[in-house]
Parts: structure tokens; C-alpha cells; sequence
């Protein structure tokens, strides 16, 4: 058995960073930028005003003077002159300052009379002009890699940037195996489960950037599983879940090893998840978890979303440890990494009292997999602990 951290530099190893493709930028959440983006224009392009008021010279600025308006900026409509001595524009939040003036009065500082406006007797020193480029200059960079968030989208679109460089979503494939299953919705038999594993492992590859190929149920027969990984011709990384153990029905390894996998480990020393086993299979990176689905689950979280990163362009790196106190007194760890299901109360990490990998309630209703590394000492109320949040 090799630890977590071997286990995952023997999984990065098999995988590396997908090329790129250009999508529009409706299309661009979520997704991983893959090249910098340059901005194609200044923003703001103009000193704008930030506020409906009064452009005019600042050295004009005393209590009660006087202005005469000679004419209105707004936004998309500048005013094409220059503010002189003794005058003032209408503007409006957004419109471009006039030449000549360098301060706007907020509309609430002011009295008008047809064309003349007098100052109130206290002006802020605020000038509420937005300067030219305050935002961002043309050719100013947009640094990748990085997932994209809505505001990344804003920036871009105000960027005039209208299509974008990201790293094209790796297709996974996934395999659920067993004569037990039946698919959500089905009429399971009277020794038959729902396959949950594939719709927990599909929805958390998706929201890392992945695109899922759930391919059908393989029965416990070599043909069958045969059938299937065919069907996975496509994938850059292949999935299966189950028939991973050592019992008569367990036929993953003994297959995928006909069908040319290069195994580069078998079992990791861990709680769930024991039983894991990766390596090459062609052009993909062929991963067995094993069936128990929170074992399953769990080593989604650990190994699979990493490497799906490194795919993605986001480099090599686990996903990190955070920290919390705990709330609940835990006993000593063995000699295998336990990633406990556990929940916040209070802002500290209380671990479930029930961990048997078939618990999916417990799972989810888990705030956190409270990570116990090999031969952690008994932990008291208070003690820090690490954690990953799911
Ligand atoms: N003698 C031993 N028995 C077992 C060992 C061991 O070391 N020696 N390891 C145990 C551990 S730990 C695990 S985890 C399981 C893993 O076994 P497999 O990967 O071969 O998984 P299966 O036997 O096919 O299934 C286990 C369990 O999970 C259910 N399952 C399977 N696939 C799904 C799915 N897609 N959705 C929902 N549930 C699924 C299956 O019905 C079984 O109940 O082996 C232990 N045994
Ligand atoms: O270690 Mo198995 O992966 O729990 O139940």
C-alpha cells in the first residue's frame, strides 16, 4: 500500500494540461482562462463624472458663487466645448468632463434658476471625476491560468475582449460496474441497488470544468465491462467505480489490464478508498475507485478533482488543507489517512459518529472530510485540526 501523497504523484504523472479552444464569452464561466487576455481598450476612455451634478473650474469652488450653464454632458453625449470662467455644463453620471472643467458639484450642492446656478455655502472637496484609464489601459494584461468567475466575465466584456483562449473540458468517462445496479428511475430487483456513485462522481466533475460521458452499467462479466470501455474511445480519463476488491466478482483490474492498462499503483493507505488502483489505458488515464460510495466519493475528492485541475491548466497541486478546532474529542488514528465525515457546530469541526463507506446520508449532511493523517494521536476539544471542505 502507498500513501495519499505517493498515490497522487503517481496520478499527476498521468495526466497533463489539455489544449485550448476559443469560446464566446456567454460561454466562458467557469471555465479555465488558457493565454492572457489584453485589454483592446481604456476604461474608463474619458474622464468621466461620478455623479449628476455641475462640471466647472475647481478654483472657481467658493461659497455662493455663481455659474451660468452653457450646455449638458451626458452619458453617450458629450458636451463638445470648454467650461470657461463663470460657466458650468449639466452633466450626468458617466458623461465625459468638458475641457476645461476639472471638478463636478453634486446636483444636492446646488441651486438653479433658469440658466444660472449658485453654490450652497459647503463643497465637498470631493472633485467626483473618474480619471481617464482609473479602471484599466489598453494593453493592460489579463493574467492566465484562471477559472473564470461573473466578474471575470464583466471585466472581460468591459475589456471589449468578446472571445476567450480556455483549455478545452476534459471528457471523462464513467463506468459504474456491478450486477446489482439499476439506473435512478429504474425498478431495481429484489437484490438490486441504484447506481449512485456515477451521478455523485458526474456532478462533481462537472462543476470542476469536466465533461461526463456516463457510460452503461457493465454487468460482472468480462464481455460486459469489455463492451463498455469500448464505448470510452474518446475519454482522456476513464472512471470506473466497483469490482475494484479482491472478491471472485471483482474483474476491473484483471480487463483493463487486458485491454493494455499500465497499472501504476493498487491501493492507497486510506479511509475510505483503500482499494484504488490508476494507470495508462491508451490515450487516457483510467482511474478505479472503489464501489462503496462514500469511498468512491471521497477519492473523487482527493485524486480525481487535483488531476482534473492539472488538466485543466491550473497546475499540480493538491487541493489544499484548512484548518479548524475541534469540537469533539476524536481517538487515536491507525496506519491508514482517514478522511472523516464531520460537521460545523459552532465553528468547530464535530466528526460523524457513524463512518461506514456505505453511508451516503451521513455524507450528505457533512460540511467537511476531517483529514486524520496515519497514526494521528487521540485529539482533545480545542485541538486543530485540518480539513477539507465538500
Ligand atoms: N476481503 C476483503 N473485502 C473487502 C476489502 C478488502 O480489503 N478485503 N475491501 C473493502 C473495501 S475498503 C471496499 S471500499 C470495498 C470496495 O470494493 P469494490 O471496489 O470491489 O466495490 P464493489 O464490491 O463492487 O462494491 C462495494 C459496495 O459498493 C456498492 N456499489 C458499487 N458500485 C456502486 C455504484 N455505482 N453506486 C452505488 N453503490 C455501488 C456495491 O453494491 C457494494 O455494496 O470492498 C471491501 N471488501
Ligand atoms: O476503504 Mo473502503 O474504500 O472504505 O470502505
Amino acid at each position: 500500500m502507498i500513501s495519499v501523497e505517493q498515490a497522487l504523484t503517481h496520478l499527476f504523472a498521468l495526466v497533463s494540461p489539455l489544449p485550448l479552444e476559443v469560446v464566446s464569452l456567454g460561454d466562458a464561466q467557469g471555465r479555465v482562462l488558457a493565454r492572457d487576455v489584453v485589454a483592446s481598450r481604456t476604461q474608463p476612455p474619458f474622464a468621466a463624472s461620478s455623479m449628476d451634478g455641475y462640471a466647472l473650474r475647481r478654483a472657481e469652488v467658493e461659497p455662493d458663487a455663481m455659474f451660468k450653464v452653457v450646455g449638458e454632458s451626458a452619458a453617450g453625449h458629450r458636451f463638445e466645448g470648454t467650461v470657461k470662467a463663470g460657466q458650468a455644463v449639466r452633466i450626468f453620471t458617466g458623461a465625459p468632463v468638458p475641457e476645461g472643467a476639472d471638478f463636478v458639484v453634486i446636483q444636492e450642492d446646488v441651486t438653479r434658476r433658469g440658466t444660472l446656478i449658485t453654490l450652497g455655502h459647503r463643497i465637498a472637496d470631493k472633485d467626483n471625476i473618474r480619471p481617464a484609464g482609473g479602471d484599466f489601459m489598453q494593453g493592460e494584461t489579463f493574467p492566465a491560468p484562471r477559472r473564470l468567475r461573473p466578474a471575470d466575465i464583466a471585466l472581460l466584456a468591459s475589456m471589449n475582449v468578446s472571445k476567450v483562449p480556455v483549455t478545452r473540458k476534459p471528457r471523462v468517462a464513467i463506468l459504474a460496474t456491478g450486477d446489482e445496479l439499476v439506473q435512478p428511475g429504474e425498478t431495481p430487483g429484489p437484490d438490486q441497488i441504484i447506481a449512485s456513485n456515477s451521478h455523485g462522481l458526474a456532478a462533481m466533475f462537472e462543476a470542476e470544468g469536466a465533461r461526463v460521458q456516463l457510460l452503461p452499467i457493465a454487468r460482472d462479466t468480462r464481455a460486459s465491462l469489455m463492451q463498455a470501455f469500448a464505448l470510452a474511445k474518446d475519454a482522456d480519463m476513464i472512471i470506473t467505480i466497483g469490482g475494484a476488491s479482491v472478491g471472485d466478482h471483482d474483474l476491473v483490474a484483471p480487463v483493463a489490464a487486458k485491454l493494455g492498462m499500465e497499472q501504476a499503483f493498487y491501493k492507497v493507505a486510506m479511509r475510505p478508498g483503500k482499494p484504488l488502483m490508476a494507470g495508462r489505458m491508451g490515450d487516457a488515464a483510467m482511474i478505479g475507485l472503489p464501489g462503496n460510495p462514500v469511498s468512491a466519493m471521497v477519492c473523487g475528492t482527493v485524486f480525481v478533482v487535483p488531476l482534473l485541475r492539472k488538466m485543466l491548466g491550473l497546475g499540480e497541486k493538491c487541493t489544499p488543507v484548512r484548518h479548524a478546532s475541534l469540537g469533539a474529542p476524536l481517538a487515536a488514528n491507525g496506519p491508514r489517512a482517514h478522511y472523516m465525515r464531520a460537521g460545523f457546530v459552532d465553528g468547530r469541526l464535530i466528526a460523524e459518529d457513524r463512518q461506514d463507506s456505505s453511508l451516503l446520508t451521513v455524507l450528505a449532511r457533512a460540511d467537511a472530510l476531517l483529514v486524520r493523517p496515519v497514526d494521528d494521536p487521540a485529539r482533545k476539544i480545542g485541538d486543530l485540526v485540518d480539513y477539507l471542505p465538500i
